[in-house]
Parts: structure tokens; C-alpha cells; sequence
């Protein structure tokens, strides 16, 4: 019911819940608690949220939010498809600066599950694109932050042909090199 694939980036995992589709499409159970911890995956997750990204090209990202406030997430992609990508900035990991990328689509069903101490950003590869992710903690403008997209020192391939649609704010983040990352590495 539920396949689960680590990655290079210990604690972010690729989902994939079974779908049963039939004469009138699928059905799916996108996200099951219990299914969750057989997995030995027990994120409580108190938020949900949802974007639509219009332009294929757009560029949301990299976010995360500090603690008290740091949040874990759980991406699908609702409509469309998207390039999500998590970045461990978590000082003193051995993977601190790396990065993974994973397509997901509606017709793919998969989902990326990233912890707190990773930076999460996505380009949209269609038009329409809706993003839909559980959240950990609630929102907490306060703690937001933000480290360029396009940092040359973490060398995300976004696999984009044409200049990114940013936000304000995306566009005039910091550099990975130029901030101190809130959170440590514990082994
Ligand atoms: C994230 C968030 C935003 N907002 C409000 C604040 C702004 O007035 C408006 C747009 O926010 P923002 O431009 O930060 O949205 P995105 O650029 O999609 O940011 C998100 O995209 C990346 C990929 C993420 O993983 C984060 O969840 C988040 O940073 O929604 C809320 O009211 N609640 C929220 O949880």
C-alpha cells in the first residue's frame, strides 16, 4: 500500500501510495498515519498547504523556517508536475550544502517527505502546476527564511529552459555561504 526509497539524504524519503485505479480512474489513500509508522515514519503533521504555480518555470524556493517553528514536509504534486528538490543545511552533517531532486506529478503519484534542518524549493515544470504539502508546525512568518535558488555552492540542476518566475523574496536570497543555519547535525 505504500513503498517507501531512501535517497542520498538521510530522512528525506520518496513515497509512493498505491493507487487503485479502474474504469473510473484511481483511488488513493495520499496519506495514512498508521501506514506512516509502519514505515517508521511518525511526523505529526498539523498544516496543509496548497499552491498553484500558473507558469511552467516558476521557482518557489528554498525555504524553510526556523526553530521553535522549523517545519518537516510531506510534497505531492495535485496537478501537473513539478522539479521538488530538499537542501541539508543542518551544520555538522556530512551531506551539509547537498541536494536531492525528485519529479513529481499528478500521473506519478509520488511524494517527498523532508525533515526539519532542509531548505525545500520547487520548479514548476507545467503550467498549472499545484503543489500540495503537509506541514509539521504552523506557519510562523517570523522564523521564514530563504537561501537562493540558484546558489552556485549547492548547484541545484532545476532543469529549467528559461529564466525562473520568483517571487520578490526569492529573488533577493541570501547566499548558503552568506548565513548562519539555524539548525545542527545530531547523529
Ligand atoms: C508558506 C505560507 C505563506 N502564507 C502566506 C504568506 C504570503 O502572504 C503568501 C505567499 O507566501 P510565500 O510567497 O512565502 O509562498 P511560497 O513562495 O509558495 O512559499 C512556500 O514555498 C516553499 C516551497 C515552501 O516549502 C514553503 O512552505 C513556503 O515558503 O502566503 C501563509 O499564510 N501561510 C504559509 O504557511
Amino acid at each position: 500500500m505504500l513503498t517507501v526509497t531512501e535517497t542520498a539524504l538521510a530522512g528525506v524519503l520518496l513515497l509512493e501510495p498505491r493507487r487503485f485505479g479502474d474504469h473510473r480512474g484511481f483511488f488513493c489513500e495520499s496519506w495514512n498515519k498508521s501506514r506512516m509508522a509502519e514505515h517508521g515514519i511518525d511526523t505529526e503533521f498539523v498544516q496543509d498547504n496548497h499552491s498553484l504555480s500558473k507558469e511552467a518555470g516558476t521557482v518557489r524556493g528554498l525555504h524553510f523556517q526556523s526553530p521553535p517553528h522549523a517545519q518537516a514536509k510531506l510534497v505531492r504534486c495535485g496537478r501537473g508536475a513539478l522539479f521538488d528538490v530538499a537542501v541539508d543545511i543542518r551544520k555538522g552533517s556530512p551531506t551539509y550544502g547537498k541536494w536531492v531532486g525528485y519529479e513529481l506529478s499528478f500521473e506519478n503519484g509520488k511524494q517527498l517527505l523532508i525533515p526539519e534542518g532542509f531548505l525545500h524549493g520547487f520548479a514548476a515544470l507545467t503550467p498549472e502546476t499545484e503543489i500540495i504539502y503537509k506541514c509539521s508546525d504552523y506557519y510562523a512568518s517570523e522564523c521564514d527564511g530563504a537561501v537562493r535558488f540558484d546558489d552556485p555552492d549547492i548547484g541545484i540542476d532545476w532543469g529549467l529552459d528559461r529564466d525562473p518566475i520568483l517571487s520578490e523574496k526569492d529573488a533577493a536570497a541570501p547566499l548558503l555561504r552568506d548565513f548562519e543555519t539555524p539548525f545542527s547535525y545530531v547523529d
